[in-house]
């Protein structure tokens, strides 16, 4: 079974069109493996916690199939989702917060199954099961909670999860800790979210489902005065503009399509709104960057650009013109949300880290 033995962690990340899972000995990924949900499976689950069985039976079958006997498994991490605002860190899963997750009073995500999954399993195993930094990491401060209206207060939800990761692993190759570093961390994925991380908190975020910059299928931040009067045209149901702003705005209102390679194409080859739209994601990213540095005073060690389109050589350019000024920046391609849960689980079963509760 190796040296690694005594450290096996299955890492489970369900994601809105795909479940990723993988196997852990200590640092090591012994197994990984993506799973694409077609819209046509999708379609016939009303709510994402119906998708349980079905995700979960695949995860078993992949493992059965690979020979991974799941009584060799020490601990289970899944990716955590819309729960109760919380600080970043490992916690433990308990009913308290498989209960939440299932009543959903902060949206349906498909992260929440993470922790269900994990949860589950863990009972049945006899293990301890882990979230690692959920999308609801809210360690901002109370003057950033102010909207400027108080019926609305400024809320956290983000990529906390792969912006932590990523800020340990650079803060590491500086010779640092996460805790004695300033950073502002961009994460351009399907979503996108910037943060300034000052000491180790994530102090501000623009909540990546309806503040900041557009991203491929969200809007970002709109025009407050329009947005009311769209709302009440009789255009749109609810549910039209809340898919509008959250999974079918951004590039996708524009172009139909969320992926940045086929925008980039349609530039090349002359389409001169998708030219423009890239010129504005980067930016909008670069004016988030530039705000978010002014929360941390100026006092920024490194700015990070992190997510699938941190792979875009043009994106990642015009970012970097505009904001160079401010700190060196430092380009971590793609995500490692599920490494991500592994170190988390791993610093929790070696004690160096202390497991949070959830209450
Ligand atoms: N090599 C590449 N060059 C340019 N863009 C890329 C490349 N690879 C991926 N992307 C773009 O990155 C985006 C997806 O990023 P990512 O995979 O981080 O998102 P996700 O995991 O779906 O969502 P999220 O990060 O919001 O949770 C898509 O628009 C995709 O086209
Ligand atoms: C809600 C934050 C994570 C995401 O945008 O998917």
């Amino acid at each position: 079974m190796g040296e690694y033995q005594q450290y096996r962690i299955l890492v489970i990340n369900p994601g809105a069109t795909s479940t990723k899972f993988a196997v852990y000995d200590g640092e090591k990924q012994r197994f990984k493996k993506t799973v694409e949900h077609s819209a046509q499976e999708l379609k016939n689950f009303n709510r994402v916690f119906d998708q349980y069985q079905y995700r979960l039976t695949m995860i078993i079958e992949a493992l059965r199939k690979e020979d991974i006997e799941l009584t060799t498994f020490k601990a289970v991490a899944g990716r955590g989702g819309l729960l109760k605002p919380l600080a970043g860190g490992t916690y433990l899963v308990n009913e308290q917060m498989v209960a939440d997750l299932k009543k959903a009073e902060r949206g349906e995500h498909a992260s929440n199954l993470g922790a269900v999954i994990a949860y589950d399993l863990g009972q049945q195993l006899g293990i301890p099961a882990f979230i690692v930094d959920p999308v609801s990491v809210d360690e901002m401060e109370p003057v950033a909670r102010i909207s400027g209206l108080p019926d609305l207060e400024r809320t956290s939800l983000s990529h906390a999860l792969n912006m932590k990761a990523v800020a340990r692993k650079v803060a590491k190759e500086m010779g640092k800790k996460y805790e004695e570093v300033n950073f502002v961390v961009a994460h351009l994925g399907t979503g996108v979210s910037v943060a300034p991380h000052r000491q180790g908190r994530m102090i501000d975020v623009n909540n990546a489902k309806e503040e900041g910059p557009f991203s491929p299928d969200r809007c970002g931040g709109l025009p407050a005065s329009q947005l009311v009067k769209l709302c009440y045209s009789g255009k749109y149901t609810y549910e039209e503009m809340r898919e509008k702003l959250t999974s079918k705005g951004g590039l996708y209102a524009y172009l139909g399509t969320t992926d940045l390679r086929e925008v980039e194409k349609m530039a090349d080859q002359g389409h001169e709104l998708a030219n423009l739209l890239l010129d504005a994601l980067a930016y909008q990213v670069a004016k988030e960057i530039g705000a978010m540095s002014a929360v941390l005073e100026g006092d920024v060690d490194r700015i990070i650009i992190t997510g699938g389109i941190a792979h875009s050589t043009r994106i990642v350019n015009d970012i970097m013109r505009r904001v160079k000024f401010i700190a060196p920046v430092v380009v971590v391609p793609g995500e490692e949300e599920l490494e991500s849960l592994a170190l988390g689980a791993l610093r929790v079963l070696r004690g160096e880290e202390e497991a949070k509760e959830y209450v």
